[in-house]
Formats: structure tokens, sequence, C-alpha cells
């Protein structure tokens, strides 16, 4: 099998491109190749196939072989594989996604190569049932989660996937590893939940860790971003326009207010190809 490796600000994925289909082995092959001893090593497993609705269809595994219904920053690399490999000639193009549907991409390149990219990410979902959460609250804000005896606040928003934003002191300093897994797996989560901790530092700037649903810990979550921007919007903490900074860099995000989009632009590199 040919693979790309590919990441977003270090939120790392094995590309595939070929199938017709999702292979029946998916989550079993994800679970193999994304282990970082045993496999290749990556956040996610993902798939760029043919579409009916759109120019290409994106899947995407992680690496405890959930599928997810969208990925931010797996997104970007697929607009860039199709542009660098010459699948596309365009530097605006439409990918399809479990979780937002058609979404158009806007590429920036140089020299033939794709540098930063500019994704619609669609509508967020605010209804708490819908996320899901198992709160009937419409928007969930600042809602109270109780893990281990200590209580956190969150705000709770779906880009296509679930997302539980807290807002902490220090995010760059917070034990993701003491309390990620125990939120993402909380049973107010019927689907469990990606969960970011922010710090706002201004109106247009916020710090961001994250503990990925069904990856842990990574450097980066492209729909964590843009969760973290509208939370950030409905607490009154920033703009609608805001830098998310993450361990492995930035992100532009920006809610739109007039069509409710919000569109995120950010890099997105190719490290190796390879076969295994
Ligand atoms: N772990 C996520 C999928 C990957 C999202 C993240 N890597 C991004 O860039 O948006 C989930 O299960 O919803």
């Amino acid at each position: 099998m040919q693979f790309t490796k590919m990441h977003g600000l270090g939120n790392d994925f094995i590309v595939v491109h070929g199938e017709q289909a999702l292979p029946a082995d998916a989550s079993a092959l994800a679970v193999r190749l994304c282990n970082r001893f045993f496999g290749i090593g990556a956040d996610g497993l993902v798939y760029i196939l043919p579409s009916d609705r759109a120019d290409f269809m994106m899947r995407i595994m992680n690496s405890d072989g959930s599928e997810a219904e969208q990925c931010g920053n797996a997104i970007r690399c697929v607009a860039k594989y199709v542009y660098d490999n010459g699948l596309t000639d365009r530097a605006e193009i439409t990918i399809e996604t479990l979780g937002a549907g058609v979404q158009p991409v806007q590429l920036e390149a140089a020299e033939g190569k794709a540098q930063r990219v500019r994704v619609d990410m669609g509508k967020p979902i605010l209804n708490g049932l819908d996320v899901p959460t198992a709160i009937d609250a419409n928007p969930v804000i600042d809602a109270p989660v109780t893990v281990d005896g200590r209580e956190f606040r969150f705000t709770a928003v779906s880009m296509g996937n679930p997302h539980a934003v807290i807002y902490v002191e220090d995010a760059a300093g917070f034990d993701l590893a003491k309390w990620g897994p125990k939120l993402e797996t909380h049973p107010l989560f019927p689907r469990k939940i990606n969960v970011e901790f922010a710090t706002v530092n201004s109106r247009g700037q916020v710090d961001m860790r994250v503990w990925e649903r069904g990856a842990g810990p990574t450097l980066a979550c492209g729909t964590g971003a843009c969760a973290t921007l509208v939370s950030s919007v409905l607490n009154g903490h920033t703009d609608r326009q805001a830098t998310i900074s993450l361990a492995g860099g930035d992100l532009l995000i920006e809610w739109d207010e007039e069509s409710g989009r919000v569109y995120m632009t950010g890099p997105a590199a190719a490290v190796y190809t390879g076969t295994i």
C-alpha cells in the first residue's frame, strides 16, 4: 500500500489515495499503522476517495481505530495532496466529509506546491443534544462536568465532530494526561468528546491545548481550534476572528457573522512517501 506521511501543525496522518471506497479493515489498519513503535506512527489514517457531491471525499480513522466525522488538519493535508500530486489543477476545490458535507477549500500555492489552505468548516452545531451531549440546552455554555471530584465548566460545540471547550489559567501547562481521558469518556458525552483547554490572552488570541477523542494529546486540532473560537465568541471572550495558538503552531479562525460559517486557515506539509 502506497502512503504519504503528512501533518498540519504536527497533527500527523498517514494519507492513502487510490481506494474506491473505505476498506473494510480500515479500523484495524489504523490501529496497526498509527502505532508509533510497531507501525508508521500517526494520529490518524486518512483516505482520499471519490465523491459524487464534491471533487474528493475524505474519511479519517483515529489512531484507536474509531472513525471521526471531520478533521480540520487532515482536510488541509488532503487539499495539499491532491494539488501537489496533480489530481487537480484548481486552487479552489471541494472536499466532502461525513460530518460537514461538501466543504469549499482554497489553496495558496507557490512553485506548484500548496503552502497554506483556507477551509470552509461549515456552521457549528450548538444544540446540546446534537453535539451530542446529554444536556438539553441550545447552546450549552459554561456547563458543569465533574471528574474525580474536580468541577470543570465547558461550552459544547460540534464542527461535525464533538468538542468541549474548557477555560483554564494556563493551557500550555495544563495536565492533559490527568484530566483529558476522564473528560473524553464522561457519561455526559454519548459519543465521547474532544476536549480543548483554552487560555484567552486577548480578543484576538487564545492559547489552546487538546486531548482528542480517539487519539489522545495531539500537537494541534483544526476542528478544536474552530470550536474554541466559536466558544470564545459565545462567552464574550474574543472577536469573531482570532488566532488560536496550539502546541504545533497557529491557526487563523473566523466565524462569519452573516453566513454563520467558520473558516480555518493554516499550513499543511508532506514529510515522505512510502510503501507498506
Ligand atoms: N479526534 C477527532 C478527529 C480528528 C480531529 C482533529 N485532528 C482536527 O484536526 O480537527 C475526533 O474523533 O473527533
